[in-house]
């Protein structure tokens, strides 16, 4: 299928880190044939026309500013040693400190971290906090190390990527596989290195030790805000409506609370033990009980076992993708039943897909601003964290839902002037301010 904007695009070849640069126009390749890096290029690609004088600065985009690799050696409990491969990648700082989670998972690439460090510019840029782009990730199966070795882990991760984090700098979060109690280590290992309690260093961290209340259900909060907005201007009802989840963690669980909460009614949802279906309606609060004591969704006494593959055909209002990228591609576009995809996870959805869905009169509520919940949190965190100020859960609550209203009408208003599906609509608005910053620093178009 031919892309919207940029069916002729052509890209430079270039290496970078052993990650092939060079792609050819994507849109043509099956999901197969690309990883998040090149969705991420294809999505760029498909901005470009759009930007005016700043186009020439375009490339600024498509280069990562740092990468760093680092081995991470722990003993395991059992007194051997194991190496694990660690990352920290600064895509855009032109508008302040490199800001983005660390993600946990045995499919940690270095490719993977860049494009997930790269929409966390696009994203900061599109809800407009003073931040870049980062993110971080080790190579590894949480599930199989223990409490102690996931602390060691994470201790000796921090200390490696110090050189690049700090408040000022680069500031962690939660991603994939990771949490509060990760966090606090974090804080902990970099602050015992520096001498002095450094509660800045990353956000996401327990209330206790300078965490932001909200936090926690932050992403999902955001998700259904968006998701809520967008369904406002198709006219549709959140009340009595359909939602499928993807994914039951931390960004999955609370949007489908949230949704349950404003009496939508969530039919199905998974995790990787297994995907479940209830047409009359699945308590989410139920799943979480059951989720802490069997360790999955799987089995889940009130509803029926679906594939996973099926969750995505499951007839409904909202679908939210909220686990991995690449969920979303042309092998299954065409059999979503769903009036608005409102993406939890960041890159759930191939170019390709995006299409489809668009084709299909689908609408997506694309990633850099749907799951810009929780790092609009981790930023109001970082900021009482300076100020030694808390507000309480109400007042966070609001100022997120202003934020993440105010960022949608824009995209919004861009996506219904220029005829452009609302993913290219949030890319507008991000790559100018990104571009505009990095012209004004010093390299006017
Ligand atoms: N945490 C945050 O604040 C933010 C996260 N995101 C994005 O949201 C997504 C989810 O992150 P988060 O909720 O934090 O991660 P978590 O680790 O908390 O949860 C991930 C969930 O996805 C499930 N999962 C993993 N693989 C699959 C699969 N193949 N099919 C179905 N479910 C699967 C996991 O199942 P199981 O538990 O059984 O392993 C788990 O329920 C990621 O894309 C992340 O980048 C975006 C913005 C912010
Ligand atoms: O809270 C943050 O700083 C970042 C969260 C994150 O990793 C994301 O939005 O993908």
């Amino acid at each position: 299928m031919k892309p919207a904007a940029c069916g002729e695009c052509t890209r430079e070849a270039i290496t970078y880190f052993g990650v092939n640069m060079k792609s050819e126009p994507l849109s043509y390749l099956s999901s197969e044939n690309i990883g998040p890096w090149e969705i991420y290029l294809e999505q760029v690609d498909r901005v470009t026309p759009y930007l005016g004088k700043l186009a020439v600065l375009v490339d600024h985009l498509k280069r990562p500013k740092r990468c760093l690799i680092v081995d991470v050696p722990i003993h395991l409990d059992d007194g051997s040693v194991a190496y694990f491969e660690g990352y920290r990648v600064h895509h855009n700082t032109a508008r302040g400190p490199a800001k983005g989670g660390v993600r946990y998972h045995p499919d940690v690439t270095l490719s993977e971290v860049m494009a997930l460090a790269a929409w966390m510019t696009i994203k900061n840029a599109a809800v407009n906090l003073p931040y870049g782009g980062g993110k971080g990730g080790i190579r590894v199966d949480p599930r199989k190390l223990s409490p102690a070795e996931i602390e060691r882990l994470t201790r000796r991760y921090t200390s490696e990527i110090g050189i690049i984090i700090g408040p000022d700098k680069d500031i962690p979060a939660p991603d994939m596989g990771t949490g509060p109690r990760e966090m606090a280590w974090m804080m902990d290992t970099y602050s015992m290195n520096v001498g002095r309690t450094a509660s800045g260093v990353v956000t996401g961290k327990p209330i206790a030790v300078g965490g932001s209340l909200g936090r926690q259900d932050a992403t999902g909060r955001g998700v259904f805000v968006t998701a809520a907005a967008a369904a406002e201007k198709i006219g549709l009802p959140v009340e009595g409506s359909r939602v499928v989840v993807q994914g039951f963690g931390n960004v999955g669980n609370a949007a489908a609370r949230i949704f349950h909460d404003a009496k939508a009614k969530v039919v199905a949802l998974s995790d990787v033990t297994g995907a479940v279906r209830n047409d009359a309606g699945i308590d989410p609060y139920e799943v979480l009980k059951w989720v802490a004591v069997h360790g999955g969704v799987r089995g889940y006494p009130g509803a029926e076992a679906i594939s996973s593959a099926e969750l995505f055909e499951v007839p409904c209002e909202f679908l939210v993708p909220a686990a991995l990228e690449k969920q979303i591609t042309e092998h299954n576009a065409w059999k979503i039943q769903a009036k608005i995809i409102a993406e939890g996870a960041n890159g759930p959805t191939t170019p390709a897909a995006d299409d489809i869905l668009n084709e299909r009169g689908i609408l997506v509520v694309p990633d850099v601003v749907a799951n810009a919940g929780g790092v609009t949190v981790s930023y109001f965190e970082w900021v009482q964290d300076f100020n030694s100020y808390f507000w309480t859960e109400a007042e966070i609550n609001q100022k997120l839902e202003r934020i993440m209203r105010h960022a949608f009408e824009a995209v919004w208003q861009v996506a219904q002037d220029k005829k452009v599906s609302l993913r290219t609509a949030a890319y507008i608005v991000a790559a100018t301010r990104v571009l505009e910053a990095r012209a004004l620093r010093g390299l006017y178009p």
